[in-house]
């Protein structure tokens, strides 16, 4: 399976970004509690209204009346396991576009493993994950430490392409560069900086920029990669000098000020 990969370039990402500044999507998260906040603040940040709502009794109901889903299995336990099912099975039946961030999953973690294969049946619009992660999915032996990849996106990228054919889903490889195919075509994207890997939940933070950027979009494959696009190049303006807590202030500065990509491709 051999697909030529595509640079994606900056022109094709500032209609996106445009979209979501004008659109303001109201994106349903069900994520961990560790990054709560943070996603919170990015989705602001890009323009776009975050929506945290977990109890079973209210999530088929709200899911009916938002833009799309975000659905991170971090610190996922059985009542929020219950919530994420009957979320995306609703969402599934409406036809609202949802994004799955199968953190962590793989042979040591069952239950959340488990739990993410259920959600697969129910059609994620985007499955987006580390490396360890994606290959993880397809059972393939992946290196990781807890939440985070050993694997380069280059080694999962066959497991994406596969992953994506299997369930006719789009899939967001994320690390040094970033891989999104639908399986017949493949973005890449390349830069950002590894301070991103520094600070907590900017991959399951990412996972929710693409929903808001997969929101009402015709193009969702380009929508996806848009939003890896996007994280990548306010990690690279913002302030690296001053230690990690200020990195982390001055990428949500970068993001919020992005109203266009006027960086020069390298
Ligand atoms: N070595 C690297 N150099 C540049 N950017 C990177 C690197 N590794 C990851 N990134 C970027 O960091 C962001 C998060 O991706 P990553 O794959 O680390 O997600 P994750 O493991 O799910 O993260 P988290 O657990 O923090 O939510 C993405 O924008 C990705 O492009
Ligand atoms: C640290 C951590 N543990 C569970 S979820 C999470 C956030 C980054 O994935
Ligand atoms: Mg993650």
């Amino acid at each position: 399976m051999s697909l030529t990969t595509t640079l994606l370039l900056a022109e094709q990402v500032s209609p996106f970004i445009k979209h979501v500044r004008s659109s303001n999507p109201l994106v349903h998260c069900i994520t961990n509690d560790v990054v709560q906040n943070f996603t919170a603040n990015i989705l602001l940040a890009i323009g776009a209204s975050p929506a945290m709502v977990v109890a079973q009794e209210e999530v088929a109901d709200f899911v009916k009346v938002t833009d799309s889903l975000l659905i991170n299995v971090g610190t996922i336990e059985k009542s929020s396991a219950q919530s994420m099912l009957l979320a995306a099975r609703t969402a599934m039946l409406v036809d609202k576009p949802w994004v799955l961030d199968p953190v962590a999953v793989g042979s040591v973690l069952k239950f959340r493993t488990q739990v993410v294969h259920s959600l697969l049946s129910y059609h994620p619009t985007v499955i987006r994950g580390n490396a360890a992660e994606i290959m993880a999915l397809i059972g393939h032996k992946a290196q990781s430490k807890g939440v985070d990849s050993q694997e380069s996106t280059e080694s999962a990228l066959t497991a994406a392409k596969t992953l994506a054919d299997q369930y006719q889903t789009i899939v967001a490889v994320t690390g040094a560069t970033d891989y999104v195919t639908d399986g017949k075509q493949v973005y890449s994207i390349a830069g950002g900086d590894v301070a991103l890997t520094k600070v907590t939940g900017t991959g399951c933070s990412l996972s929710a920029m693409v929903a808001a950027f997969i929101a009402n979009s015709s193009d969702r494959l380009c929508a996806a990669a848009s939003a890896c696009y996007m994280m990548k190049k306010a990690a690279e303006l913002a302030d690296k000098q001053q230690g990690l807590g200020s990195f982390a202030v001055s990428l949500l500065d970068q993001l919020s000020l992005m109203e266009n990509i006027v960086v020069k491709e390298k």
